[in-house]
């Protein structure tokens, strides 16, 4: 374990970086969450200071950076709805791409040398040659994938120019809950398929509408690859020590390497809930790949890190578990 750590957590109310910060404790950092809690909540942050803040106010950043003195920053504020930025793209280029740079520069003003990214598997597009491992080419498909993109190259120009170290970790598709239901899931809108199929089994939302089952895939519906958001903190925890180590800047992929097919979803929602999903199946989402998933080695390789928390059981388990504590529904 590595000295205790003062770290910048912004987006740190929200569903994946709330996690972080659990494990960021557990490994006995101080997570200082820096949020303007317009996706995230309040009730989130529960294992540091809450600083209110936004990333694209220059003057809030320098309050942040002056009163907490961060030993380093991780970064998850962003907007990350994959179609919204497809109608909206001001927001994504603003909130994501400028709200990084300023980020950024509030860092190099204050002297913080090292920062953790999230970044996506949308930075790839649709890739013919499976599984996606760091060098397969980047052809993001929408504003969001785009504006993450730029965001990776920006931090390499920006290492390249200063003594900046940075890692980007690319997650597949984050999914589960905390197992102790502290935190979980909580978006609104809800528009992942894992909390959107659990919630209509619960009888909590509408059937679910799947959107095509004529993909070039075994079943026909699409295939991707699911991550514990629990196995996403420990890769944050571990890429953490890794530059700390002086390890150098870099992207790596947080997948498992298996897809998993919407089908394998349903089947496994039902088995474990005793509920069948109801659900139609509609037009394919403009832009929607049959099938995503990584390759990881170079995480493992690197970054120490191999997922242990991610069989399709325990993530639906612990997605299950967070909804039926938390919604009302037949749980
Ligand atoms: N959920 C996924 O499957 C997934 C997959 C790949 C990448 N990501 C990336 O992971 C990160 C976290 O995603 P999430 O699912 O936890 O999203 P989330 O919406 O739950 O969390 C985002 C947090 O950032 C905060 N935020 C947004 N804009 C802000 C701003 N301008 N200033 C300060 N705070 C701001 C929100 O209030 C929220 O707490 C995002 O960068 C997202 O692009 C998520
Ligand atoms: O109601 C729904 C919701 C989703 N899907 C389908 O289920 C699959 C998974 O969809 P998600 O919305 O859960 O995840 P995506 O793969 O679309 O998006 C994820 O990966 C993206 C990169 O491709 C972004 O990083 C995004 O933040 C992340 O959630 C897709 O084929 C989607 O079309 C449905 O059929 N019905």
């Amino acid at each position: 374990m590595s000295t205790q750590k003062k770290v910048l957590v912004t987006g740190g109310a929200g569903y994946i970086g709330s996690h972080v910060c659990k494990a960021l404790h557990a490994n006995g950092h101080i997570p200082i969450v820096f949020d303007n809690l317009s996706t995230g909540h309040e009730r989130f942050v529960k294992w540091g200071p809450l600083h209110l803040g936004d990333i694209t106010n220059p003057d809030d950043l320098n309050d942040a950076f002056a009163k907490r003195h961060p030993d380093l920053v991780m970064h998850f504020a962003a907007s990350a709805y994959v179609r919204e930025s497809v109608a909206d793209p001001m927001k994504y280029y603003v909130n994501n791409c400028l709200g990084s740079l300023r980020l950024l520069d509030a860092m190099q003003c204050h002297g913080v040398k090292h920062i953790v990214v999230s970044s996506t598997c949308a930075v790839y597009g649709d890739c013919k040659s499976l599984p996606i491992d760091e060098s397969t080419p980047k052809d993001p498909q929408s504003p969001y994938g785009r504006s993450k993109l730029f965001v990776e190259q920006a931090l390499r120009d920006l290492g390249n120019a200063s003594d900046l170290k940075w890692v980007a970790l690319r997650y597949f598709n984050a999914a589960g809950s905390d197992p102790d239901l502290e935190i979980g899931e909580d978006h609104t809108p809800e528009t992942h398929i894992i909390p959107l199929a659990i919630q209509a089994a619960l009888g909590m939302a509408p059937a679910l509408q799947i959107f095509g089952d004529d993909f070039d895939t075994p079943d026909g519906t699409a295939i991707r690859d699911y991550v514990h958001v629990n196995d996403l903190a420990t890769a944050h925890v571990n890429a953490m020590t890794y530059l700390e180590n002086g390890g150098a800047s870099s992207a790596f992929n947080l997948g498992t390497g298996t897809g998993t097919s919407i089908k394998d979803i349903l089947d496994t929602i039902k088995r474990l809930s005793g509920h069948d999903v109801p659900h139609s199946v509609t037009a394919r989402s403009p832009g929607d790949v049959p099938a995503l998933y990584a390759s990881a080695t170079r995480a493992n390789r690197y970054l120490d890190w191999t997922p242990t928390q991610s069989s399709l059981d325990n993530i639906i388990k612990t997605a299950l578990n967070w909804y039926r504590h938390h919604r009302t529904g037949k749980g």
